[in-house]
């Protein structure tokens, strides 16, 4: 039911109607129960629960996507030649049970999840997970590894999104599920140091706690790790208000594919003393080295959240109200996201949501976080007057209390999940300057016709970042090549980025130079030799083959 823009005022009433207009604290955490899968129960650790430990990887809060046929292996899929590593053998798993007790996984069912990333789309076929517990472990680990020449991925809640999580042959995966222990947290300045398997989400519960939240919020923050967020520079909900990691990040521990330990974990504020050496471990997706610790900075915890959602007639419209809200937000403002309508479908379809708005070509989520409710809606309450009398947006909803926000924000978060139950789906993410965001996904969908089964858009608006996914009943090479390089060569004409926030893992890797200038990728691949010179550490991702 739409409310037309000739009609402003009873739109205004319908706001106002459906607001449950009590001051809240914050987005409540999802809460489902994420099943514990055999053989993974871990005692509990220190001052930290053991929340990571054991629980298979399921993104987010809901269900792993809909298990249909098995997936191919990565090497047979994509034609890709295993390097000379060495194999492990019984003697190697002698040798990693004595230092790693108890926590030496060789059972092929066991294994299994630990192989397949959480879209179902590569495989690899490791026989060997080694879950430490300590950095000391870590070390003594890839010390061994580096002598033997035998191959290493690192793996935290395998969230990722571009098949840089799994093992693309045999690797040995090195899981940081049992480094899941609080280091420390100031009160005052708000610096938690923890380790690497943390999860996002309990962390973001325990800083709740003492008044701060996480400076970053993602669909996957029920299983993904921090240390894997660090290692992915990973993006979501909150980077408009709070930046990215690489501004949040503290400091940080990490072990190089050597053994030896690299101890940056500063929790400073200010240091400008030589290189700021955890820059390079930022994003480098586990290819420089195995990040154990992190110190983080968190951000005071806001006393009044609102959430609003619109409806669009245009993408226009979208920009036009980005930019009006920016300018009567302000400081407020904490996420701007956009979904098509195509989007709403799918959840709707897939996973039986249902928006309290229909009707729209697109859809913005618009949420502001502040310190005084009265003044955050005041300011919340003349932005959607001022987009509705002026035809911006033609319907929408607020919401002000926990449960509604968090219905609201399903609609978006779990657009992936809808996604992974259309089919096989072709995933970018990409950054362009803001006003082309949308042509993107018109012309793909234009040049791809009926043989997509769905090209839809959405993303993170407000920092120029969209996701483009595109659905078909099953892999298709040929389509495959229909989307690429098409894709990667709109997005260098407009000077974009081909990997906004998922990076580049085992599927972009080649395409990096869409991206970055090729004296760029060389001085990447001369630090790659110099902190890895055999190359042991996730191979076959990130950096083009050959590399
Ligand atoms: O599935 C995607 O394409 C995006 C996933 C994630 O980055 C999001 O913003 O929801
Ligand atoms: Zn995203």
């Amino acid at each position: 039911m739409g409310v037309s823009s000739a009609a402003p005022r009873s739109a205004w009433h319908r706001w106002a109607s459906l607001s449950c207009l009590k001051s809240s604290p914050g987005r409540v955490p999802p809460c489902a129960p994420v099943p514990l899968q055999r053989g993974n129960r871990v005692p509990a650790l220190g001052v930290c629960s053991p929340w990571a430990a054991g629980f298979r990887a399921l993104r987010g809060f809901h269900a792993a996507p809909r298990r249909r046929r098995e997936v191919a292996l990565t090497s047979e899929r994509f034609g890709v030649r295993r390097l000379p590593f060495a194999r492990v053998g019984d003697r190697d798993v002698a040798f990693f049970e004595r230092v790693l007790p108890g926590r030496v996984v060789t059972d092929p069912e066991e294994l299994k999840p630990f192989n397949v990333d959480w879209l179902q789309s590569v495989r690899g076929c490791s026989q060997l997970m080694l879950k430490p517990q300590t950095t000391a472990e870590v070390s003594q680990i890839l010390r061994y590894c580096y002598e033997r020449n035998l191959a290493v991925n690192p793996q935290g809640g395998n969230t990722g999104l571009v098949g840089g999580s799994v093992p693309v042959f045999d690797e040995i995966i090195l899981s940081t599920a049992l480094m899941n222990q609080i280091i420390s947290f100031d009160k005052v300045s708000g610096i938690l140091v923890c380790q690497a398997g943390c999860i996002l989400e309990k962390l973001n519960e325990y800083v709740e706690e003492q008044g701060f939240v996480m400076p970053l919020d993602l669909g996957a923050k029920g299983s993904c790790h921090i240390g894997g967020n660090v290692a992915t520079n990973a993006g979501g909900l909150r980077l408009l208000r709070y930046g990215s990691l690489r501004g949040t990040v503290l400091g940080l521990e990490v072990v190089l594919a050597d053994g030896s330990a690299l101890d940056c974990l500063a929790s400073l504020r200010k240091d400008n003393t030589g290189y700021d050496l955890k820059q390079l471990f930022i994003g480098s997706e586990g290819t420089l080295g195995v990040i154990t610790a992190v110190s983080i900075l968190c951000p005071q915890k806001p006393k009044a959240v609102n959430l609003a959602f619109l409806g669009c007639q245009s993408f226009t419209k979208v920009l036009e109200t980005f930019t009006t809200c920016r300018a009567m937000l302000g400081e407020i403002l904490s996420a701007y996201e956009f979904m098509d309508e195509k989007c709403m479908e799918l959840v709707e379809r897939h996973l039986k949501l249902s928006s309290p708005v229909t009707g729209s070509p697109f859809y913005v989520l618009i949420e502001t976080s502040g310190s005084n409710s009265t003044h955050d809606e005041e300011k919340l309450n003349s932005f959607l007057e001022q987009a509705m009398t002026s035809g911006l947006a033609t319907d929408g909803t607020v919401a002000t209390d926990d449960k509604k926000i968090k219905a609201l924000w399903s609609l978006r978060e779990r657009i992936t999940e809808a996604l992974t139950h259309d089919g096989y789906v072709y995933k970018y993410d990409i950054s362009l300057p803001v006003g082309k965001l949308y042509d993107l996904v018109t012309d793909t969908r234009a040049r791809l016709g009926p043989r997509a089964k769905n090209v839809v858009g959405y993303g993170h608006l407000g920092d120029g970042n969209l996701h483009l996914n595109i659905t078909a009943e099953s892999y298709s090479h040929s389509l495959l090549e229909a989307i690429e390089p098409f894709v990667y060569e709109w997005t260098a004409r407009c000077n974009g980025s081909i990997s906004a926030e998922h990076g580049l893992g085992f599927k972009k890797k080649q395409f990096i130079a869409y991206s970055k200038a090729k004296e760029a990728v060389l001085l990447m691949q001369r630090f790659k030799a110099m902190l890895d010179p055999k190359g042991i550490l996730n191979p076959y991702k990130m950096l083009p083959s050959g590399s």
